[in-house]
Formats: C-alpha cells, sequence, structure tokens
C-alpha cells in the first residue's frame, strides 16, 4: 500500500480531489486518517447482511475504492441481490474495478462513474453513504436524501458516515484536536495536518449531528441511530 505523502511538503495547497495522486494512496490517507475507518466498514457490511431484502438493490454511493461494496458482498446471504457502486471520480472507479476483480461472489456488482445526484435509486434494501455526503454542496443534500428515501424499500436502511462539527465551538475545537493528535499518532507532521486541513476546508463541509438528525426527521426516517463515533466521525443507521 502506497503512503499518503501528498501533503508532506510545503506547498501552494489546491482544492482536494479524488485524482490519480489521491486514489494511489487513499486506502493508507483514509486509515491513518478516519478514527475507526475499519470498524465502521465491516460493521456497515454486517448491517447490510442484516437489513438485505431478497430482489432488492444495495448501493455504495461515493464507493471509492470499493470498500464497503466488497464488506456489504460479504455479508449478503439473500436471495437475487445486487450492489451498485457509484463514484464520480474516473481514477477512483477504473481502481475500483480492478480492485473488485480481485474477489470472487454470487452478489453481482456494477460500478458506475456518475454522480449520485443524477441517478436513481430504487427497489433498495440498503444505501450507504459512507464519508460521502460531506463532500456534497449543502443545498443538494435534502434532495439526494429525499431521492434515497423514496428508492428505499419499507424496512429498507441508510447507512450514512459523516464527519461532523460540534454543536459549539467549544466542542467543536476539542473534537478537531483530538482528530489533530490522532492524525499525529499516526505519522502525519504538523504541516501535513495543517496543509490537508486548508485542501478540504472548501469541499468538505461538516454539519452538526443534530443538523443531519433534523434533515433525516424533515424527510421522513422515524428511526435514527449513531452506532458509532469517534471524536467527529460518525456512523448513523435510518430505518424506513
Ligand atoms: N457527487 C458525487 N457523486 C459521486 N461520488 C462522489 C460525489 N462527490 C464525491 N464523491 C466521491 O465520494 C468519495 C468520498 S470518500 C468515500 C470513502 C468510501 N465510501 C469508503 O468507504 O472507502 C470519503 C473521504 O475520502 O473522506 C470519493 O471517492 C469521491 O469521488
Ligand atoms: O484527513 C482528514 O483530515 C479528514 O477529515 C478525512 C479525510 C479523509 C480522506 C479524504 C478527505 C478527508
Amino acid at each position: 500500500m502506497s503512503k499518503d505523502n501528498i501533503y508532506a511538503s510545503q506547498q501552494a495547497v489546491k482544492d482536494f480531489t479524488f485524482d490519480e495522486r489521491v486514489v494511489e494512496v487513499f486506502p493508507d490517507m483514509i486509515q491513518r486518517s478516519v478514527p475507526g475507518y475499519a470498524t465502521i466498514v465491516s460493521t456497515m457490511g454486517k448491517l447490510a447482511g442484516q437489513y438485505a431484502q431478497n430482489n432488492s438493490n444495495l448501493y455504495d454511493l461515493g464507493s471509492s475504492l470499493g470498500a464497503v461494496t466488497l464488506s456489504m458482498r460479504r455479508n449478503i446471504d439473500k436471495q437475487n441481490c445486487q450492489i451498485i457502486a457509484v463514484d464520480n471520480s474516473a481514477a477512483m472507479v477504473e481502481r475500483c474495478k480492478l480492485h473488485l476483480e480481485g474477489f470472487r461472489s454470487d452478489v453481482p456488482v456494477t460500478v458506475e462513474l456518475a454522480d449520485i445526484n443524477e441517478i436513481e435509486i430504487n427497489n433498495a434494501s440498503v444505501v450507504a453513504l459512507n464519508f460521502t455526503l460531506q463532500f456534497i454542496p449543502q443545498p443538494q443534500r435534502f434532495a439526494l436524501l429525499e431521492k434515497v428515501y423514496q428508492g428505499l424499500k419499507p424496512g429498507g436502511v441508510l447507512l450514512l458516515s459523516e464527519k461532523v462539527k460540534g454543536e459549539n465551538t467549544l466542542v467543536d475545537d476539542l473534537l478537531i484536536d483530538l482528530h489533530h493528535d490522532f492524525k499525529r499518532a499516526n505519522g502525519y507532521s504538523e504541516l501535513e495536518i495543517s496543509q490537508k486541513r486548508s485542501a478540504i476546508e472548501n469541499v468538505m463541509r461538516p454539519e452538526t449531528l443534530n443538523a443531519h438528525f433534523e434533515r433525516l426527521s424533515d424527510i421522513g426516517f422515524q428511526h435514527t441511530q449513531v452506532w458509532y463515533q469517534c471524536f467527529n466521525f460518525c456512523s448513523m443507521i435510518a430505518i424506513k
């Protein structure tokens, strides 16, 4: 696995994009940057196994290299399910397809290069957004999640992981400090931490957990629960 040293040298920091360079180091980057990533991915697979319904679709929206797709696929024991993985980064989709070819399974997977705001969602038992919604411009988030809600079958679930903002400045700063300590402990330098922070600030906009819950409730989800949180990284389930 290639080591993430994208922000190791002093540079004029540009907005973060999921280009070839990021794809190359992505597994290392996400593991060293997101506390609990491995636990979240494996548990999302377990939850998908639990909520998958016969003759239904499972979606992995913003699939990157297909970690959640693989985890879901390992756990599905229902009949006639298929997984649809979608990402709008050509570099990610290309590498994801190669990666999936390395594993065998009876559950069909299609990997689509598309904007998740443009796709149709239907007959879904599980829709996963693992750290993807945070990259969608805020004004588009309601419509996207409403489309997910409409596309879910009764008893279907949304699995939503997000970096969140603390409910006020004092606690938000605390969560940010704890996350930066985590990155330091994983070998990132002060320069890497501060340059990455600048790179993502215009493209990744976290919201508070309250904002997430309020929107999910306005859309119609009545059963929503955080099942994981470490610092500012959360994973939620919302059941239709
Ligand atoms: N509008 C969009 N349409 C489609 N894809 C998008 C869009 N915007 C961003 N993406 C894609 O969403 C992914 C977000 S990474 C997800 C990790 C993965 N889920 C994992 O479990 O490893 C999270 C992170 O890196 O923090 C990237 O691959 C983007 O190209
Ligand atoms: O690295 C960070 O500081 C993050 O918040 C997580 C992250 C991980 C991978 C891509 C973008 C953001």
